[in-house]
Formats: C-alpha cells, sequence, structure tokens
C-alpha cells in the first residue's frame, strides 16, 4: 500500500476549476516532482497536500487513512516550504529557525537551528538578522526548516529559486537521506534539481478539458521564472 496517495482530486480556486480528476500514489522513500506551466496549479496542489486548501472533491490518504478524518494529524506531519520568505526582520537567522524547530516539536530548538543551518552550508548567517540576508540565504533559511525538526512529509515549491549550484547540492543531498529514512517528498520546479527515481506529475494533464501529455518536455515550458 502507498504511505501517501490521492484519488480523484479537484481543485476550485475562486471560480475556477484548476485541476480535475488528479491521483498519485507515492511510497515510504519516494520522491514526486510536479511540472507545468504558471498557475497550472502545482502551488495549489503542494497546498492540498499540506491540508492548507480543501479538495472540491476526491480525497488524500496517509498509510491507507483518509487525511481528512485528522487534519491535525496529517499537518503535523508536514513540512510545507511556500513561495514566501516566513523570515522575521528583528530576529537572527538562528532564531528564525528556533522558533520554527520549536513549533516542530524539536527536543533543544536552538541546537537543531544550528545543526540546520550547517547541513545547508549556511553556519556564518546564524547572528544575522533576517533582514539582512540575501535572497539566496533566505531561501537556504526557509529549507533549513525542513532540517531543522522531523516530519515525514516534505511539501517545497520550488525549492531550487535563488539558489545557487552549492545550495541546489545540498538541498538534493537533504532530500536523498530524508529519503533513505523513509520519509517523501513532492517538490514543484522549473529549474534543475536532480531527485534520482522520483515519479513525475504533470499538472496539463490534469487541466479541464486536458489533452493527453506527449511525453516530451517543451522548451517553452522550461526556464522561466516562477
Ligand atoms: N487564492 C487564490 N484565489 C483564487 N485563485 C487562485 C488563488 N491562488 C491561485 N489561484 C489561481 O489558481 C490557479 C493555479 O495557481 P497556482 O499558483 O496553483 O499555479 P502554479 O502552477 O503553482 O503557478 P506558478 O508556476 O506560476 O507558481 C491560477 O489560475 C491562479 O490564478
Amino acid at each position: 500500500m502507498p504511505l501517501f496517495a490521492a484519488n480523484d482530486l479537484t481543485c476550485l480556486r475562486g471560480e475556477r476549476l484548476v485541476f480535475q480528476e488528479l491521483s498519485f500514489a507515492v511510497d515510504a522513500g519516494g520522491a514526486l516532482v510536479l511540472l507545468g506551466p504558471n498557475g497550472s496549479g502545482k502551488s495549489s496542489l503542494l497546498r492540498m497536500m499540506a491540508g492548507l486548501l480543501r479538495p472540491f472533491s476526491g480525497g488524500m490518504s496517509w498509510d491507507g487513512e483518509p487525511v481528512s478524518s485528522d487534519p491535525d494529524l496529517h499537518r503535523s506531519r508536514v513540512h510545507y516550504v511556500g513561495h514566501l520568505d516566513a523570515v522575521k526582520p528583528v530576529l537572527s537567522a538562528r532564531e528564525n529557525l528556533a522558533f520554527w524547530a520549536s513549533m516542530g516539536g524539536a527536543a533543544d530548538p536552538m541546537e537543531s537551528a544550528m545543526a540546520a543551518l550547517e547541513r545547508l552550508g549556511v553556519p556564518h548567517i546564524a547572528d544575522v538578522p533576517g533582514r539582512y540576508l540575501s535572497a539566496g540565504q533566505k531561501r537556504r533559511l526557509n529549507l533549513a526548516r525542513i532540517l531543522a525538526a522531523p516530519a515525514p512529509l516534505w511539501l517545497l515549491d520550488e525549492p531550487s529559486v535563488a539558489l545557487d549550484r552549492a545550495g541546489i547540492g545540498q538541498l538534493e543531498e537533504a532530500i536523498a537521506e530524508h529519503r533513505r529514512g523513509g520519509g517523501i517528498v513532492v517538490v514543484s520546479t522549473h529549474a534543475e534539481i536532480a531527485i534520482p527515481g522520483a515519479d513525475t506529475l504533470h499538472m496539463d494533464d490534469f487541466a479541464v478539458n486536458a489533452v493527453p501529455h506527449d511525453g516530451y518536455d517543451h522548451e517553452d515550458d522550461q526556464d522561466y521564472e516562477p
């Protein structure tokens, strides 16, 4: 039985039907990459997976149990890193992270925060206030949240945006290690990030009046900023 699965999800936002009849199944240690042009519903699906957006129809399950039967329990197993920087400007990077670590149940939030910054290659920003961090440093700080407290399901919305090549490498390694421990990762991406053995979900396949995907990665769908 897959650990995380969805059956016939439909997403309605405002008046707009964003996707329909979307299903997936991911085993422990698995990964799913969401591909599709701007507005195709990648962020909406990630928010749905995080329990932040309710499906119009269809449902998701974790270990065979409907996610909707205990939404709080589901949210406790998720690390969701979205587009927006959740960095408090007056707190240092380490204090920002310790806050998230304590919310995530870390035993020693300040120590977990420091360890996470080290793993993402930015221990030197520990004492820098959030307002002085560069875009890439903020991104690394947000991504460090997933390392500062344990959660089996990582949902990452375009995590490689603003990261340099070294940052992408550190993220790839963190993802690989998470999966080796049985965790699951779902990533939306336009850019290069290597996730070996990941399944791919083409959001176009679930658009209203979708035509079946031809399996070719069209050039126009790539290499643009969100
Ligand atoms: N809060 C909202 N209320 C109503 N409609 C929304 C809302 N957020 C997003 N949408 C709409 O839902 C659709 C899907 O948006 P979404 O952000 O999920 O796409 P995406 O594939 O992640 O796009 P991008 O690649 O640009 O990040 C878009 O048409 C968007 O306008």
